[in-house]
């Protein structure tokens, strides 16, 4: 029996575009989790954890309508951070993104999701389905987790509003990435927080 995680990044927030560091789901983030919601009704998801952020925990309500015995719980290791610094692999394009980024932040981030990895990729949960309501960077960092790849890599990873990705481990398996960022579920205009040029 499998362990399956479903990671997916919060919808739409209101107002992000302005600088606001919280908020509540844009009406577009609202059909985003509707859309979601969709989805995934159609699976036995054991149990959700999610980021306290004000997005997460409301596209986990707009979610819980469509899938009403979806069990949900705040988790602070699900939080946005940022999860490691700049070092000498780092290319220097990114230069302007660490630039405003603290030491002190680095090195919360970091300790957050080495416990988050410790405590979600944890043996015993053959047969389960998670769902991880989360951040961009936070779905990056499981991800290269995940591939094995350079801990500066997750930089170069993105997901979108309400975008699925999965991780799974097999009995006797290491965990493997069996879809990134399907966005299957979402027309075009409900396709956000991607990469220039992405719409498609
Ligand atoms: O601020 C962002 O761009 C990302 C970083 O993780 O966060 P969020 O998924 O909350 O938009």
């Amino acid at each position: 029996m499998a362990h399956n995680i479903i990671l997916v990044r919060h919808g739409e927030q209101l107002d992000a575009e302005h600088g606001v560091i919280d908020g509540p789901l844009s009406p577009r983030g609202v059909r985003q989790a509707i859309a979601l919601g969709d989805r995934l009704g159609g699976l036995q998801i054991s149990h959700a954890w999610h980021s306290p952020l004000e997005r997460a925990w409301e596209t986990v309500r707009v979610l819980g309508e469509r899938l009403p015995s979806l069990s949900a719980e705040p988790s602070a290791l699900l939080m946005d951070c940022v999860p490691s610094g700049k070092t000498d692999e780092v290319p220097s394009a990114f230069d302007p993104f660490f630039g405003s980024v603290t030491e002190a932040e680095v090195e919360a981030g970091s300790a957050q999701l080495s416990d988050a990895i410790a405590e979600f990729l944890a043996p015993g949960r053959q047969g389960h389905t998670d769902l991880l309501v989360t951040h961009n960077n936070v779905i990056a960092w499981f991800v290269r987790e995940v591939l094995g790849a350079p801990e500066w890599k997750w930089v170069t990873l993105n997901q979108a509003n309400c975008g699925i990705t999965v991780i799974q481990q097999r009995p006797g398996r290491p965990w493997a990435l069996v879809a990134h960022n399907d966005l299957g579920h979402l027309p075009v205009e409900l396709r956000t927080g991607v990469p220039e040029g992405y719409g498609i």
